[in-house]
């Protein structure tokens, strides 16, 4: 686990000012969702807080220290999910253990016991383990996702950041990616940040929200403050109200009870997002 801070960060492109000032601390452990119409400026921000992207002005830090150029702590989910279709989906999370100048290693498949290990145990973190020898490109794009995340796993990230991870998915496979980030995040005690288009999926799993527009932090709060009049400041003249229908989670849950659902006894993280329950922690 690790905290996350951004530090007035603004990022501009000639005259496009994609970020404007925007701060924020992420403690341990928080599963965080980026809200904001295209253009607002949710890439550009996930690529700053893993130094893919060099602000303008401002700072991104990690338990204190600048992040200057990529970690291997911070791991990164893409919407293209930049899996190799030719090879298996085993194959394709092994390569999260390498940094870049391991790659002909990789593909090689000249990891460590250690490393194929933990290969087979995150696909089995996302319920692909049965799937392992199957070519990535016989896989639904959803399967394809969930094997982007897996890579991403191997990496042994403190940090997971995905940028829209189910924007080209169907709303069912959407749901069940979205699932699986938020439960692995949860087992391996994550700090996550993902950028969403469609709200109702964010209402359902986002734990606490971060709103954009026109690069600036227009919102920061949690499940029971992101209200219908929060959500048309984020998207402005959009018609919002679609978005807004209700969800399986407990609307009246409140910051401590989504924390307390997640570790209710004898439930898994997914089981108990499935159910959508609330109440306290026993
Ligand atoms: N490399 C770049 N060069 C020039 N302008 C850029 C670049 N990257 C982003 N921008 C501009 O910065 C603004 C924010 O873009 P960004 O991609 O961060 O938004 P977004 O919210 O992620 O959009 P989308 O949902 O469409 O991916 C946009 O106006 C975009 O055109």
């Amino acid at each position: 686990m690790s905290t996350l801070v951004a530090d007035g960060l603004t990022k501009t492109f000639g005259e496009t000012v994609a970020l404007d000032n925007v701060s924020f601390e992420i403690p341990d452990g928080e599963f965080v969702v980026i809200l904001g119409v295209s253009g607002s400026g949710k890439s550009t921000l996930l690529r700053c807080l893993n130094g893919l992207t060099a602000p303008t002005s401002g700072e991104v830090r990690i338990d204190d220290t600048p992040v200057l150029e990529p970690r291997d702590d911070v791991a990164m989910v893409f919407q293209q999910h930049n899996i190799i279709e030719n090879m298996t989906a085993y194959s394709n999370a092994l390569t999260g253990t390498l940094n870049r100048s391991r790659y002909v290693e990789s593909l090689l498949q000249l990891q460590s016991d250690d490393e194929k290990y933990r290969a087979l145990e995150a696909l089995e973190t996302v319920g692909l383990l049965e799937e392992a020898q199957q070519k990535a490109r016989r896989m639904s794009g959803g399967q394809q996702q969930r094997v982007g995340i897996a890579r991403a796993l191997v990496q042994q990230p403190n940090i997971l950041l995905a940028d829209e991870p189910v924007a080209s998915l169907d709303p069912g496979s959407a749901q069940k990616v979205m699932r699986y980030l938020r439960t692995a995040a949860q087992d391996r005690d994550l700090t996550a940040m993902i950028s969403l288009h469609q709200v109702n999926l964010a209402r359902k799993f986002g734990q606490r929200f971060i709103g954009l527009r026109d690069g600036r932090k227009v919102f920061d709060g949690y499940r029971d403050e992101l209200t219908l009049d929060v959500i048309d400041e984020i998207y402005g003249d959009v018609d919002t109200e679609g978005m807004f229908a209700k969800t399986d989670v407990d609307e009246r849950t409140d910051r401590s009870a989504d924390i307390a659902t997640d570790g209710a006894e004898g439930a898994s993280p997914a089981s108990a997002i499935d159910s959508g329950t609330g109440g306290s922690r026993s």
